[in-house]
């Protein structure tokens, strides 16, 4: 790298760290070494040329000042850096406007910084970026006119200060689209709705599809549905000068509205009166009538199967699986977390609805005489005998593996069928992939940890249950949650019925296999894990995709095109992940998503060719390697 430019680096990071008034924990960045050789913390160079490739310095407290010019007019610089991070630090900005100079850029992130002021209008001329993330700063004013920019993927920009209308973006391109929590005013502009309403949320002046408020007519900005009518702020004459009709047409709804009310407080007081009266008289009813009570603490189940259970309180406690009947008790099986659970207790304990899934919903329940939380799914449309069931608990009861979340008890009846599990603090691993607050990151050896110690548990399972013809039978990353140690365990297992991604036709009833079914369970799980490595490794969700395929068919696809590296996480990109490790998770995921199951590895391969990769990860001490590999 020339002078000039180590130069000009040293003075950026000076302008970063406020002139090196704070110690900051990185190496390199003086005038005596040279940044691709000696490896300056945050910079990345490409190969063949010893060229700056990307600066990256999150998360250092940096509390200086962000000044592009330094780095942008100097020639060998802003022909060669495409990335350029500093999210999460204190930074301010100076002489923004030069960014522009960085042509090559396609990756600016100053998310959670203190940057304030307009963007400039300069940033609509970097025509090779494709992700501008600014969030959670202080920016004001209107956006430049960023759909410019035809190569634009991802933008993020919530909890600022922006204001004035959204421009015209070509929304078909974004991948990500996030301004919530500004105050951008007026209609969202047309294809705007391709995204939810979490994009454009916490603008109270903004209208129009995705948002509940309509805009009242075209040049109108917002019209939230609870707006306050009192609002003088200025600006807001339109709401002052509110016509007589109007006036009239809500005082109409708000007469309408309080006849409802009262007619529904009538009815709920004539209910609660005639409970009261049966209270006395069934000591059942007395306990239904206590948790319909408005101040109950809300439960899981219905009353039917409460009474049902209170009039028969019938409870199984330890190995009782063989001698219990199985109508009308809980099984509590071997946990000493919840020995001396009593059905009573646990129906009655306060319960929170964790989420609804395609075989029923699981609810938080609190068991304070156990000191223990756990996790009760209740299951719809299951019209299984209960002896097969029991046979099955039996069996799955006898298979443990640390990365297998157990059963701890169950019920099985006519009218209701329970899996008690304990709760597992730190949601499930859809969660972790998806719903991570923008910029935490989930990192490349984190990923890969997981892919191993799933695929691990699940060849154990598949090992010991092989003969018994149980597989999974509805993998996913839902279903795998992660404990107080944020280990990975499967749940679920064997449990429900397939998930029919192959389209083949199945039975009904899970515990009548014949062989040819057996097999296709096992298989079905292959191409399960597969869509949960393509998870891991496209930080993307297994759903259908903007374009109309599967996350499996996408990926495919895209690797046919000879354009690989597109698929992956930019998070693992921006790390610096191997990209030849990556490559290598890819094949194998897109060995076990094939479409021909007879063609998909076992288990076993599955498992090998992964640790495989993560044992190359660990021994690999991969510091000069080039991480990136961003098509312009
Ligand atoms: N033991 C547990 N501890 C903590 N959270 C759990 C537990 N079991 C399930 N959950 C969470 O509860 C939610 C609902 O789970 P559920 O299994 O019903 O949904 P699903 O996996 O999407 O669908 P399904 O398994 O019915 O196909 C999910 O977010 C899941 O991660």
């Amino acid at each position: 790298v020339d002078v000039d430019a180590i130069n000009s680096l040293v003075s950026f990071f000076e302008n970063l760290s406020g002139n090196f008034s704070q110690s900051i924990p990185v190496s390199g960045w003086n005038h005596d070494s040279d940044p691709c050789v000696s490896n300056w913390t945050g910079i990345v160079c490409y190969d063949q040329t010893p060229s700056i490739k990307s600066i990256t310095l999150k998360s250092l407290n940096l509390s200086g000042v962000f000044n592009p010019s330094t780095i942008c007019n100097i020639t060998s610089l802003a022909t060669s850096i495409v990335v350029i991070g500093l999210d999460n630090n204190n930074l301010h900005g100076e002489n923004f406007d030069a960014i522009a100079n960085c042509k090559k850029l396609t990756h600016l992130n100053i998310n959670r910084n203190q940057f304030s002021g307009k963007l400039p209008d300069s940033l609509s001329e970097l025509n090779n970026l494709k992700r501008l993330e600014i969030s959670d700063n202080r920016f004001t004013g209107d956006l430049p006119s960023l759909p410019r920019i035809s190569g634009l993927i991802d933008f993020i920009a919530q909890n600022n200060l922006f204001s004035g209308s959204i421009p015209e973006f070509d929304f078909d391109n974004l991948e990500t689209f996030n301004v919530s929590n500004n105050n951008f005013s007026g209609r969202i502009p047309p294809g705007g709705d391709r995204f939810t309403p979490t994009s454009y949320l916490g603008n109270p002046k903004l209208c129009g599809v995705p948002l509940p408020n309509k805009c009242k007519n075209e040049n109108e900005s917002a019209t939230p549905p609870n707006a306050a009518q009192n609002s003088n702020s200025p600006g807001d004459s339109k709401k002052n000068g509110t016509t007589s009709t109007e006036i009239l047409m809500y005082s109409g709804y708000a007469l309408v509205g309080l006849a409802l009310i009262i007619v529904v407080v009538f009815k709920v007081c004539k209910r609660g009166k005639q409970k009261e009266k049966s209270v006395k008289e069934d000591v059942i009813d007395n306990y239904q009538s206590k948790e319909e009570d408005a101040s109950a603490t809300p439960t899981f189940v219905s009353n039917e199967l409460k009474s049902a259970v209170m009039s028969k309180s019938e409870v199984f406690v330890g190995n009782s699986v063989e001698s219990a009947p199985v109508s009308s008790s809980l099984i509590v099986l071997t946990s000493p977390e919840v020995n001396g659970l009593k059905f009573e207790e646990l129906l009655k304990a306060p319960a929170e609805l964790l989420g609804r899934g395609k075989h029923g919903s699981v609810y938080k329940v609190n068991c304070e005489e156990q000191g223990t939380t756990l996790a009760v799914k209740r299951i719809k449309d299951w019209s299984l005998p209960s002896n097969d069931f029991k046979l099955r608990m039996k069996r799955l009861n006898h298979v443990k593996h640390p990365n297998l979340l157990p059963v701890v008890a169950f019920y099985c009846s006519r009218q209701e069928k329970l899996l008690v599990y304990e709760y597992q603090p730190n949601g499930s691993l859809f969660k972790l992939l998806h719903g991570m607050p923008m910029g935490q990151t989930f990192d490349w050896s984190s990923r890969l940890g997981v892919a191993s110690t799933i695929a691990e548990a699940l060849a154990f399972m598949h090992d010991e249950l092989h003969a018994d013809g149980i597989a999974h039978g509805n993998l996913k990353s839902s279903n795998i949650l992660l404990n107080k140690n944020m280990e990975p365990c499967i749940s679920e297992y064997g449990l429900m019925t397939m998930d029919n991604s192959d389209s083949t036709p199945l039975t009904n009833n899970i515990f009548q296999f014949n062989a040819d079914q057996n097999e296709f369970g096992f298989k079905a799980d292959i191409r399960a894990l597969g869509v949960i490595l393509l998870e891991l490794l496209t930080g993307k969700m297994p759903m259908v995709q903007n374009n109309g395929m599967d996350l499996a068919t996408w990926v495919v696809s895209v690797v046919k095109e000879e354009w690989t590296v597109e698929v992956f996480d930019r998070a693992l990109i921006r790390e610096g992940a191997s990209e030849e490790r990556m490559v290598n998770l890819l094949q194998v995921a897109i060995k076990c998503v094939d479409r021909s199951p007879d063609s998909r590895p076992s288990i076993n391969q599955v498992a090998s060719m992964i640790n495989n990769i993560k044992e190359e990860d660990e021994r690999s001490i991969d510091v000069s390697g080039s991480p990136y590999d961003i098509r312009n």
